[in-house]
């Protein structure tokens, strides 16, 4: 059984995404946007290290390898892990926006079990925007980037300033990425870019 809730679907008063003349160009690596993101940094021993894509109009392709501390059930990927990466990916588009946003709410549909080793193939796309609000949607698949859908989502992202991060961070971290020029240049770009 799978479905979406009300609360995911678009207002009437939503519009279609616009990709940002700035965003990374079809094909090209987005990178990580925090070293320290479990999601996408390098600098998380036991991180999803996801590597996601720009692909053309609001969509994303990503690959992460499930590894041995990634399990719940032995041999396979635990649901949360399987959920961050989903999360990890959707959070991504949001770049070709040029857009910071949070997850708000995430749906996902666990459809087939993913062993370790397995590289999961995700795609998302933003498929609607009203006001602050960003809906898009993701699957995960095994066995290539045709293969079987393991895993789906859908979501719901609200854009927010730099202060979220400034305000709700513990300290420490928020002070070294303060320090860091390019990580501050390219949040504040974001913001006054619209
Ligand atoms: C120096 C630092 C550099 C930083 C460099 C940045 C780096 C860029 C990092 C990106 C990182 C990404 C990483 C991967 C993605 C994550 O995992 S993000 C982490 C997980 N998410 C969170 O922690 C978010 C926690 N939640 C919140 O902070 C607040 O609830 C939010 C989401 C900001 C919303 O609060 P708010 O701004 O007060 O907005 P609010 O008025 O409540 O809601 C706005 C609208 O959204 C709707 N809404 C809000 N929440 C929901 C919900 N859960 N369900 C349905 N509708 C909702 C409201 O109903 C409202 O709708 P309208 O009335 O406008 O129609």
């Amino acid at each position: 059984m799978s479905g979406t809730s009300s609360t995911l679907r678009p207002p009437s008063d939503a519009v279609a995404p616009v990709r940002h003349p700035d965003a990374p160009a079809p094909g090209e690596l987005l990178g990580a946007h925090y070293e320290h993101c479990f999601g996408c940094g390098g600098g998380q021993v036991h991180g999803l290290r996801l590597a996601a894509r720009a692909g053309e109009g609001v969509r994303i392709t990503a690959e992460f390898t499930v590894q041995t501390a990634h399990q719940g059930a032995p041999g396979l990927a635990h649901g949360g892990v399987l959920a961050s990466a989903l999360d990890e990916t959707l959070g991504s588009l949001n770049w070709l926006l040029r857009t910071i946003a949070v997850t708000g709410r995430l749906e996902t549909d666990f459809v087939r079990p993913v062993p370790v080793d397995t590289v999961l193939h995700l795609e998302a796309e933003v498929t609607a925007v009203a006001g602050r609000k960003i809906y898009s949607t993701a699957t995960g698949r095994i066995g290539g980037p045709d293969g079987p859908v393991a895993v789906r989502a859908d979501a719901l992202f609200i854009e927010v300033k730099v202060d979220h991060f400034v305000d709700n961070g513990r300290q420490e971290e928020i002070q070294a990425a303060m320090n860091d020029p390019d990580q501050i240049r390219r949040a504040r770009a974001f913001e006054v870019n619209p």
